[in-house]
């Protein structure tokens, strides 16, 4: 009889799918800490998981442990080699949450080239002082450079092209004709293409080579750019982020991804008004927070089920073969 640890709040939709399985017994769990949910893990054959940490010091305390779902897609704060060596499964939601975290990209790129935030608050305090300031500037004809180009970047690069943007890609790991057909330009050398674009948006994992844009790239980007992170906030060095917003090398940036969660609050990026922030909420719309909460649940289902969606899985386990994890009613 399945007994699943719910770590983190999630919506109810999910909660209720779990609540309505037959057999299935719950804990659930709503702080974001890691110790706040490691005691319960000990009596956990599943944990459904947001993004606090799961290092291996929890895995290994958690005997009965057979599967690990993700509420979302980014698996960089679960020890995926701790699970490799017992074999334990880590699935996500695929491509449940590709839609608002692109969608939420546009908004901060938008809201940084229109001056959004500072406008907004400039007509409420001064009237129409900055009226003509001429801040705002067009997306049509500017270049948009994609570093990843998965789920959520391909996304991204669609909705910029209604914009008439011209689109840049970035990603090793997809080739040239497929971004070609994408309406989209491959960019091999990452430092070139960040010289060249006017607004670059990170949609990668966070991998083991950590910072992605630390100070070299930054200084390769024009003054006039801005920089949106809506993948991990650890794929930035924020104090070079600062220093280049602070120093005139960039324009502005658009962060819904901090490498600490929540950023203290004397964290530099705070003060800046080049900045337009979001507290990791980019997938967080009405529609998919119901979505992921409810792909998550039912992952771990399928997994007691026998009928999980091999494509799910994104570490080196495999699922035991249909029927072996039978729910019991
Ligand atoms: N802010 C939020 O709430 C959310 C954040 N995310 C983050 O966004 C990331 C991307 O999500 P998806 O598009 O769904 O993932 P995906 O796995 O579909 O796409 C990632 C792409 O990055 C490429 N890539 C890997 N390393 C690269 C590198 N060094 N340079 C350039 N490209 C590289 C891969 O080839 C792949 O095409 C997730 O890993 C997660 O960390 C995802 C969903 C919600
Ligand atoms: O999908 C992701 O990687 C996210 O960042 C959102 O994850 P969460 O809602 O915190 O489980």
């Amino acid at each position: 009889m399945p007994h699943v640890l719910v770590a983190g709040a999630i919506h109810e939709a999910g909660l209720a799918l779990l609540r309505a399985a037959p057999g299935v017994t719950l804990d659930v769990v709503e702080a974001v800490s890691t110790e706040s949910y490691a005691p319960l893990v000990g009596r956990a054959d599943a944990v459904l998981i947001r993004t606090q940490p799961m290092p291996a010091a929890v895995i290994d305390e958690a005997p009965r442990l057979a599967f690990v779902s993700r509420h979302g897609v980014g698996f960089d704060a679960v020890d995926v080699a701790a699970l490799n060596r017992r074999s334990i499964p880590l699935a996500i939601v695929g491509d449940v949450n590709s839609q608002p975290v692109a969608e939420h990209a546009m908004m901060l790129i938008l809201a940084l080239a229109k001056r959004a935030l500072v406008l907004d608050a400039a007509t409420r305090q001064a009237g129409w002082a900055r009226r003509n300031g001429f801040e705002a500037f067009e997306l049509a004809g500017k270049a948009l450079l994609l570093v990843g180009f998965g789920r959520i970047g391909r996304r991204v690069a669609g909705m910029a092209e209604a914009f008439g943007m011209r689109v840049l890609v970035h990603d090793p790991f997809v080739g040239a004709a497929a971004i070609r057909a994408a309406g989209a330009e491959p960019a091999a050398a990452l430092d070139a293409a960040l010289g060249e674009a006017d607004i670059v948006s990170l949609h990668v994992p966070l991998g083991g080579d950590g910072v992605l844009i630390g100070a070299p790239e930054l200084k390769r980007m024009k003054p006039t750019a801005i920089l949106v992170n809506t993948a991990r906030g650890g794929l930035v060095d924020e104090a070079a982020l600062a220093a280049a917003l602070a120093e005139g090398g960039l324009a502005g940036a658009g962060l819904d991804v901090f490498a600490g969660e929540p950023p203290p609050a004397d964290h530099p990026l705070l003060g800046s008004d080049r900045v337009v922030l979001s507290p990791h909420s980019a997938s967080l719309t009405r529609e998919c927070a119901a979505r992921m909460s409810v792909a998550a649940a039912q992952n771990i289902l399928d997994f007691f089920a026998g009928r999980l969606d091999p494509a799910l899985v994104v570490n080196a386990a495999s699922l035991p073969p249909a029927g072996r994890r039978q729910m019991q009613a």
